[in-house]
């Protein structure tokens, strides 16, 4: 006989092993969005939600019948008895009902630090079926905007929120302009209702920049809940230790993917059953962390000048930050590109001559532009007729001038840089990335390979971001989808191992080389380490 699984005391707190996450929000009977969507995305993506319940609404997929609102003395119940137990890493709040709801909500976060939840406001205003969930007077929708941490509205929402009309890409900045000024710190517009794109295109607006977010139009429109999905896929990914750019880049993809494989191909099976078709359509799947490369977003940036006035800085936007023509850069001679070493003079360069390496980059950081120059030259001079690949760092412009096998450029570099010429000019580029918005940026400009970083730690370079660690690298790899990749940062003997089994095409290194006793041996460990030889 099978023992009876006993319960004990310690098994009802399993879950709290996972992040937390809060979500505010209605319940929709049909379970198709709210709060019952909130809570299986966040499941989806290995956090555990608690829901705290701001009305009831009586819906199905096609009507909207009723709705009961909760007094917002059971709303602060549910938070008191929450947050002894269960406090959260983050909080996404969908439909409020009324203003007393929204004032209660407002001063309880701005009460609650050490740590101070990330706050997700997607402000439903009314369900896909027509009825209203949402009556917030203008004053409570400005405190809560100055107090969350992002704002997701979708077009008419985006309307509701400003009471300006949203028509055309002018308007729809003109409006995010309005929510940056009542107080929002950040602003992601879901594109999905704006009938004037050719592609669905969503923004995200933050005091320093703007990014976009594209992807084609979809197919079943009528799949419920995205926007909840969306947010509470934020949520989750900013828990999951994700910057906003990533966060976002990572819910897009999600969503897309929960799409794609909610809505089966019009198979003649599927049409043949009208019934389980029209099921499935409806009701989201679950999928999971998302994968596939071409489920992710196209993502632009644009910086916002410092100096530029409202209107130029609306005009920016509207512009591609990079206006590179489509087309691919040069493929690289030899992909499988072994030890990548990083170097700071045309000695080094010397020195590493007798190792056969494959790939190198010189990376001065110092000097008068004439001995910039004079190095790159003889750099060059000292490669040619040789099958090692040389990249010059930064100086994209000399680099086409003297003759260079290739060029590379950071994030920065790319916002200035002539791409066209370089790719005229008919120079491998090899490009910087520190997360998953960063690479699709950087895939739609077809580079010859794309960097990785920064893995670990690093003295080499005061960096911004975090260290990624292997098993990110390991996701970005998959999602640069056959373009060679390069990892970079804080690699050395005892990390190499790890690294090399990603499946990255090459490992750039400084200091383990450069700071190395003896560096020709030194690269010669490595290159075993990793199993290179
Ligand atoms: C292979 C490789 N990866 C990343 C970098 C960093 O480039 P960048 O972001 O342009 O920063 P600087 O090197 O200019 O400080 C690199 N050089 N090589
Ligand atoms: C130059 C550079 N770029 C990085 C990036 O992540 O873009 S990390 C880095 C420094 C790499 O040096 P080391 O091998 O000594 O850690
Ligand atoms: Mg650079």
């Amino acid at each position: 006989m099978m023992a009876k699984a006993s319960i004990s005391p310690a098994s009802n707190n399993l879950n709290t092993a996972l992040p937390v996450v809060w979500c505010v929000g209605g319940v929709d009977c049909s379970g198709g969005a709210g709060v019952t969507r909130d809570a299986i995305t966040l499941a989806d993506l290995s956090i555990h939600a608690c829901v705290l319940t701001t009305q009831l609404t009586v819906q199905s997929n096609s009507i909207m019948l009723s709705k009961e609102s909760m007094c917002a003395s059971a709303l602060n119940q549910q938070w008191q008895v929450l947050f002894e137990d269960t406090p959260p890493r983050a909080i996404k709040i969908g439909a409020i009902a009324n203003d007393e709801q929204a004032l209660l909500l407002s001063a309880r976060i701005q009460k609650t630090s050490n740590p101070r939840p990330f706050v997700v406001w997607d402000p439903v205003l009314s369900t896909s079926s027509g009825g209203v969930l949402s009556e917030l007077s203008e004053s409570v929708v400005d405190e809560l905007l100055n107090t969350v941490d992002i704002v997701t509205p979708n077009i008419d929402e985006l309307t509701w929120l400003t009471h300006l009309p949203v028509v055309d890409e002018a308007s729809l900045l003109n409006a995010i302009n309005r929510l940056r000024g009542k107080g929002a710190k950040s602003v992601y517009v879901k594109g999905g209702h704006a009938h004037w794109q050719k592609n669905v295109s969503d923004i995200f607006v933050c005091a320093s920049h703007t990014l976009r977010f594209s992807q084609p139009k979809y197919a079943n429109g009528n799949l419920r809940g995205t926007g909840c999905m969306l947010a509470s896929a934020v949520a989750a990914f900013i828990v999951h230790d994700y910057c906003i750019e990533d966060a976002l880049t990572l819910a897009n993809a999600y969503v897309s993917e929960v799409r794609n494989h909610t809505l089966p191909k019009q198979s003649a099976a599927a049409n043949a059953n009208a019934i389980s078709s029209e099921l499935t359509a409806y009701f989201a799947r679950t999928n999971g962390f998302p994968t596939k490369p071409e489920s992710f977003p196209l993502v632009t940036f644009h910086q916002r000048g410092a100096t530029a006035n409202e209107k130029e800085r609306d005009k920016d936007t509207l512009l591609e930050a990079s206006s590179c023509k489509e087309g691919h850069f040069p493929a690289l001679t030899h992909t499988h590109l072994g030890i990548y070493p990083v170097v700071d003079s045309v000695q080094w360069i010397a020195r590493l001559w007798p190792t056969a390496v494959k790939i190198m980059q010189l990376r001065v950081k110092q000097g008068s532009q004439e001995d910039i120059r004079q190095q790159i030259k003889e750099a060059i001079e000292l490669v040619k007729h040789t099958d090692c690949q040389l990249f010059i760092n930064d100086y994209w412009e000399l680099a086409i001038e003297l003759g260079a096998y290739g060029v590379h450029l950071g994030q920065e570099d790319i916002d200035t840089a002539d791409l066209n010429a370089i790719r005229n000019a008919g120079l491998r580029l090899g490009i910087s990335t520190h997360g998953f918005a960063e690479i699709q940026r950087v895939r739609a400009l077809n580079p010859s390979y794309i960097a990785l970083g920064h893995i670990f730690p690093t003295n080499t370079k005061d960096m911004p971001s975090k260290p990624q660690g292997v098993a990110r690298l390991e996701k970005y790899v998959q999602l640069c989808d056959g373009i060679p990749t390069v990892a970079i940062g804080g690699i050395n003997l005892s990390r190499i191992g790890d690294v090399a089994k990603t499946g990255v095409s090459g490992i750039a290194v400084v200091s383990a080389i450069t700071q190395a006793e003896h560096p020709l041996k030194a690269y010669q460990a490595l290159v075993e380490e990793a199993g290179f030889a």
